[in-house]
């Protein structure tokens, strides 16, 4: 099953756009089809670059929606060997800290690779390793809505420090680096991350995929 290159499926889109739903959604309902062994979710955000020689007031000032703020020289590098049937030790993020914690989470290589991030197609090195590009677009004043409910709910941050982030630099960022980046995808997706006829049609075209892996 593994001799024929893997496809990777690449979702970007404005931090809080339904990248992570969308893409998890497609992973769980096919994870009953195709195994562990056929799909695999890569986050974008697990390559953000270790800050542990800065102390935790420094780390708060990080502009992270600006592509230096990710490793994606690591991430290009695991994806590489992820095509050559080789394993890796995925970064594990934590948002509290702002640095990667000292575990690592073992990716084995599959036919399927869904990989979801804010920044990936501002990469040429990355774009070129991307089969299908998807670009979620979602309005803006939407995606701000569901970060401050998802960032106070999971991520521990407050009303206070979620607006003054999104003005200094999310907002800016998202002009100047994740809205052109739509002009690279194949594919554009409205409704975010429970658009159902989208996540159906990415689902045939894996299966599809598959077939041919299996053939
Ligand atoms: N179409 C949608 N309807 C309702 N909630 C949504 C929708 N898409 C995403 N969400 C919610 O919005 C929040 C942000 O979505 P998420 O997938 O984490 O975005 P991203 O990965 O792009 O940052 C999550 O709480 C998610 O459940
Ligand atoms: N320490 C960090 C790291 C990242 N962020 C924010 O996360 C956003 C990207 O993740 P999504 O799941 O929302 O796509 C990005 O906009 C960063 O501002 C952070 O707040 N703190």
């Amino acid at each position: 099953m593994h001799t024929i290159k893997p496809t990777i499926i690449a979702i970007t889109g404005a931090s809080a756009s339904g990248k992570t739903l969308f893409a998890q959604t497609i992973f769980d309902e096919l994870l009953a089809e195709l195994g562990a062994q056929g799909i695999t979710i890569i986050k974008e955000d697990a390559y953000y670059r270790a800050q542990d020689h800065l102390p935790l007031h420094e780390r708060e000032k990080t502009n992270y929606d600006h592509p230096n703020a990710f490793e994606h020289e690591l991430l290009s590098e695991h994806l590489t060997k992820l095509l050559n049937n080789q394993s890796v030790e995925m970064p594990v993020y934590c948002y509290q800290t702002h640095t990667r914690t000292k575990q690592t989470s073992l990716i084995q290589p599959t036919p399927i690779i869904l990989v979801e991030g804010i920044l990936l197609f501002t990469n040429p090195i990355l774009r070129n390793c991307f089969d299908i590009k998807v670009y979620m677009d979602t309005p803006l004043d939407i995606c701000l809505v569901r970060r401050i409910q998802r960032d106070t709910a999971e991520r521990g941050r407050s009303l206070e420090s979620i607006t003054a982030q999104y003005l200094e630099t999310v907002r800016p960022m998202y002009y100047q680096f994740i809205e052109p980046e739509k002009a690279w995808a194949d594919i554009v997706i409205t409704k975010g991350g429970k658009n159902r006829m989208a996540i159906e049609v990415l689902k045939a075209k894996i299966r599809q995929l598959i077939q041919q892996h299996i053939s």
